[in-house]
């Protein structure tokens, strides 16, 4: 079976969309998401979008690490999805449904309400997830968000002296969190402004993460360490974060259309 794709990146984080709203396609799965996504053998990504029909929503979008697994939410991929759908809509994941608009060639989303209880996140045991009292190699007493999956977020004083590549997948996989979880290394430059690096679960380095942004910021407001308005700079360009008084996360940012191709379903099975 012949099956088109669209190439889109948020910031420099790349995504392979597969459009199933109007015709099915196969069932996705682990490994074909994985293949799919492989930079070598396969088209490449750091994640897969399949954008499937919903009964709750306009539309339901589904999201696939780079490593085939499962997810609830992604951020750059949600301006990348309001881009390529043209206007405002509700669009379903398993992390809540989102309200995607599309803007000034990107898009602004509302990416629901942050949650902070330590079976939330989750973390394996009870604990304040504001300053979590644990530590990795000299990053201490970290915080934790679910803005639909799970990050935690550290502040130190300069982001690009911390060896992220080496720390994060070691933090990612730590008993602590039985799904993993996405690492924030972030520096306050001063209160409109947060620098960031983010070690993806299930993808590694990327050079932005809509959702770890969302995260950093919330907890950054959350230690009153910055206003409710951010601007967070991540190695792919800027974000713009609010966390509104109904405790909505805005999120605002460009989304990219790379090029569009084809490929034989059974080539990536
Ligand atoms: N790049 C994304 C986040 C993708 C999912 C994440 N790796 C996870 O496992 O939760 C973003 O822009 O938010």
């Amino acid at each position: 079976m012949r099956v088109d794709f669209t190439k889109m990146h948020g910031l420099g984080n790349d995504f392979v969309v597969l459009d199933a709203r109007a015709a099915p396609l196969p069932a996705m799965d682990e490994a074909t998401a994985r293949a799919i996504a492989d930079r070598r053998t396969g088209i490449g990504c750091d994640q897969l979008i399949l954008l499937e029909p919903s009964d709750t929503a306009d539309f339901r979008m589904r999201i696939f690490n780079h490593d085939g697994s499962e997810v609830e939410a992604c951020g750059n991929a949600s301006r990348a999805v309001a881009l390529l759908h043209g206007s405002a809509a509700r669009v379903e994941t398993s992390g809540g449904v989102i309200a995607v608009e599309p803007r000034n060639g990107g898009a602004s989303v509302d990416m629901g309400e942050p949650r902070f209880d330590w079976d939330a996140i989750p973390v394996a045991y009870a604990m304040d997830t504001l300053r979590m009292p644990v530590g990795w190699e000299g990053l201490e007493a970290p915080g934790a968000v679910n803005v639909g999956n799970p990050h935690v977020i550290f502040f130190v004083p300069d982001t690009d002296a911390i060896p992220l590549g080496e720390i994060g997948p070691e933090i990612e996989s730590d008993p602590l969190f039985p799904e993993r979880i996405n690492v924030n290394i972030a520096t306050i430059v001063d209160r409109q402004h947060i620098r960031l690096r983010v070690w993806e679960r299930g993808a590694g380095l990327t050079r932005a993460c809509g959702t770890g942004a969302c995260a950093t910021a919330v907890h950054a407001m959350r230690r009153g360490l910055v206003e409710r308005e951010v601007t967070v700079t991540l190695p792919g360009g800027d974000l713009e974060i609010a966390w509104d008084e109904g405790n909505r996360i805005h999120m605002t940012g460009p989304a990219t259309e790379s090029f569009r191709g084809s490929f034989e379903w059974g080539d990536f099975a």
